[in-house]
């Protein structure tokens, strides 16, 4: 039997032990946290069900236009402590869901700190030591293959180092039992927008200091603009600069921009990007070979540079999503439990901010074109949708990208509230190499705000330049 050992729980960690269990391995985890990682204990469920939460009270507010009555903004209010109580208790139990899952499917649960201890290089076997909380040696493994699946930490910028109380990083938020009287979010990635946003839609103050021309850098550029102009229109601060430091002052803390200029606010959010969870791992000294930033480097079947270990999710720092963390464990266990496996394809993975309103991606966008001659993009805005004018929404639109040659769909975007449900025909339509031709013969609901995915290919349609 295949002797499988896995350090780190999380999405990448637990998704490949339930891969190798099923194909009959002796599969052990070994995590230090809790089964769920940080996507689920602090990283994605607790920020989704808290944006839930704040979302509920944007779609209060927005009700007023509809006639509806006793929804002004002073009369409605989030109970923060109720809330975080809320989202501490749905991730401990999404947590434990999974733990009995695996126990179900016969995978040995280690609690402790993994580290490889290989000693000699090319054996055929791997050698994992489990360290207990005051650093000993708790349990000696031994693995035909082992993977490193450890995620990411918060980065922290020196000079702004989190105090916890009112210098947070991302993984302290659920600890508030009042709303910040104004909350200055520092970094404006994925991370920071959805905060920002979340807590602007909380009924919060929130300054948001970006270092970039715009919020967002990695995203569309027509989706950043629609998102900064909501955030401001709905009173949020968006203030251009580097922060250098942050301190604490006398009413909460300053934050010290690299210009000289300073932001107040009673509570700093520090989402400056993350940090791979190599140390302490020996992995160097195993011959595995890291990045200067100290990810782990694998290919696309989730192998390192030594044989029999591979490696899946943040730690590998390919494309930082819980369902890309999934399935790089699943494809390194089927690999190596000698399964017919496709490599990874990034280009055909979809992945949304959950902003207000939301933007979903899949595959080519505007970044990359450049790559492409013959590309023909269309950009529908939603204004002019039945359904959305019906429900008041005005800010978003759909946006596809396909070869001109063939009419294959290679891309799209959807700025809309729940665009993450939204994007699936497009993603789909992505991964199979379908055309703006079978999107538009697709029926859809009328009236439906997909209802515009499919316009999108109609109008693309008109653009065969094979006609
Ligand atoms: C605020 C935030 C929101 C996010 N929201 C989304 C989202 O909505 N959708 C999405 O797809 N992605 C989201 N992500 C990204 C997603 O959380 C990560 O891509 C995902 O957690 C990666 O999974 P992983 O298994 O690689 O690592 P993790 O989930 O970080 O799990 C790694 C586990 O390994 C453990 N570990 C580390 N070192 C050791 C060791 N030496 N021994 C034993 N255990 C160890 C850690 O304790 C941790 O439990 C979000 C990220 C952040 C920061
Ligand atoms: N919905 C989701 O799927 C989701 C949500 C959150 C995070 N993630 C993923 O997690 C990963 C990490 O995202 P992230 O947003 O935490 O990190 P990031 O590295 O993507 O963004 C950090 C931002 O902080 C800025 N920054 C750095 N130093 C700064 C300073 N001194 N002052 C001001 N700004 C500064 C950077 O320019 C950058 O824009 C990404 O891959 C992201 O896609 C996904």
């Amino acid at each position: 039997m295949t002797r499988i050992v896995i350090i780190g729980g999380g999405p990448a960690g637990y998704e490949a032990a339930l891969v190798a269990a099923q194909l009959g391995a002796q599969v052990t985890v070994i995590e230090r946290d809790g089964i769920g990682g940080a996507s689920v204990l602090t990283d994605c469920v607790p920020s989704k069900t808290l944006i839930a939460a704040a979302g509920a009270m944007t779609s209060v507010h927005d009700s007023a236009v509809l006639g509806v009555h006793g929804a002004e903004p002073a009369a409605v209010g989030l109970d923060l402590a109720a809330v975080n109580q809320r989202v501490k208790g749905l991730a401990v139990a999404q947590s434990a869901d999974i733990h009995s899952r695996l126990i179900a499917e016969g995978v040995r649960i280690v609690a402790g700190q993994g580290r490889l201890t290989d000693d000699v290089r090319g054996l055929a076997a791997h050698r994992v030591q489990v360290l207990d909380t005051d650093g000993g040696v708790a349990e000696e493994l031994e693995g035909d293959v082992v993977l490193i699946a450890t995620g990411a930490d918060p980065r922290v910028l020196p000079g702004a180092e989190p105090d916890h109380e009112r210098i947070l990083d991302w993984r302290d938020v659920y600890e508030l039992v009042a709303m910040p009287e104004h909350l200055v979010v520092v970094g404006s990635g994925v991370t920071g927008a959805e905060f920002a946003s979340g807590y602007l839609e909380a009924g919060v103050p929130v300054t948001l200091v970006s270092s970039r021309d715009r919020v967002l850098p990695g995203e569309d550029s027509d989706a950043a603009e629609v998102l900064e102009e909501v955030f401001q229109s709905r009173g949020g601060r968006l203030e251009r600069g580097r922060a250098a430091a942050v301190r604490r002052s006398e009413k909460g803390v300053v934050v010290e921009l690299t210009d000289g200029r300073a932001v107040e606010g009673s509570h700093a959010l520090m989402t400056v990007g993350t940090v791979p969870n190599t140390g302490g791992l020996n992995l160097e000294n195993c011959g595995v070979e890291l990045t200067e930033a100290g990810h782990v480097v694998v290919d696309r079947v989730s192998r390192t540079s030594v044989p029999g270990v591979y490696a899946a999710g943040d730690v590998t720092g390919v494309f930082q999503l819980a369902s890309v963390a999934a399935m790089q464990g699943r494809i390194a266990m089927w690999h190596a439990l000698g399964e017919a496996v496709t490599p990874i394809k990034l280009k055909t993975v979809a992945a949304n901010v959950f902003t207000h309103p939301e933007i979903a991606t899949v595959g080519v966008q505007e970044q990359s074109l450049p790559e492409y001659t013959d590309v023909d993009v269309v950009r529908l805005p939603l204004a002019t949708n039945a359904r959305a004018k019906m429900s008041d929404l005005r800010d978003g639109f759909v946006k596809l990208f396909a070869r001109r040659s063939t009419g294959v769909i290679m891309g799209g975007v959807v700025v809309a509230p729940g665009a993450s449900e939204l994007i699936l025909p497009i993603a789909l339509a992505v991964t199979k190499g379908l055309t703006v031709a079978d999107l538009a013969q697709t029926f859809a609901i009328y009236p439906s705000l997909s209802g515009s995915i499919t316009e999108a290919g109609r109008r693309l349609m008109g653009a065969d330049h094979l006609a």
